[in-house]
């Protein structure tokens, strides 16, 4: 019988490399930030990085804006991704502000961020395990490659507290964050050769009482150019 062969979805970049030593290096230089205690992926945590008056105004935003969350890649699971999502524009005079404040934290110029989503899970909803990376063998990736190429660190923000469930849960790196309003949570979606982290992997568990709300933004390896709609 034949395995298989699973390609890998992307090889060693010493620019993406890079991205990982130098955001790493920033990161672990501000006080009272949290590394988790694994080798397996870079994540950090820092609470108290959005004020409560920043966390209600992105809530607002995001129940103004909401639409059903969507995926780069079909999958057979209607159940995959079920929250609603939000971008959040980064030339409005509220959000900028925001938006610029995590990149600063980073250390990567703003220019190299997607623009901000919103998401919001509902009790019952969930984003199932998935790695936030490009996976460069899917035919999505020639697109990607020419609007910013691959994706290196995440940042996302817990905006409130969910009263029961809505963990993001890394099943491969065995690090777990309970969502605390205004709490940031980073990590380096590369491996120290700048290939594809797989154990990065990752879940937003599904909310069993109350509302989540956070926001994420993905940063590009290179400056990111959105799409134009025709
Ligand atoms: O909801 C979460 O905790 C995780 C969200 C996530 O993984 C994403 O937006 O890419
Ligand atoms: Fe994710």
């Amino acid at each position: 019988m034949n395995t298989p062969v699973r390609k890998a979805p992307g090889g060693p970049s010493p620019v993406r490399a890079e991205w990982g030593r130098s955001v790493e290096a920033t990161l672990s230089a501000v006080p009272g930030i949290r590394r988790a205690k694994t080798d397996a992926a870079v994540v950090f945590a820092l609470t108290d990085f959005l004020s409560e008056d920043e966390c209600d105004m992105l809530m607002a935003t995001i129940d103004a804006g909401r639409r059903k969350s969507t995926l780069l890649t079909a999958t057979n699971d209607p159940n995959f991704r079920t929250s609603d999502s939000c971008d959040l524009d980064r030339w409005h005079p509220l959000l900028q502000p925001i938006d610029e404040k995590i990149a600063h934290l980073l250390g990567i110029p703003p220019e190299h961020g997607e623009t901000m989503q919103g998401q919001r899970y509902a009790p019952g909803q969930q984003f199932r395990a998935h790695n936030d990376y490009f996976n460069e063998n899917e035919p999505y990736w020639a697109s990607m490659a020419v609007q910013g190429g691959q994706r290196t660190w995440t940042a996302m923000v817990y905006l409130n507290e969910v009263e029961q469930g809505g963990a993001t849960w890394f099943p491969q790196a065995g690090v777990r964050f309970n969502p605390r309003p205004g709490m940031l949570v980073a990590w380096n979606n590369m491996n120290a050769d700048g290939s594809p982290n797989l154990a990065t992997l990752h879940e937003g568990m599904a909310v069993v009482e109350g509302t989540k709300y956070i926001i994420t933004k993905w940063f590009r390896e290179g400056p990111w150019t959105p799409t134009i709609e025709p």
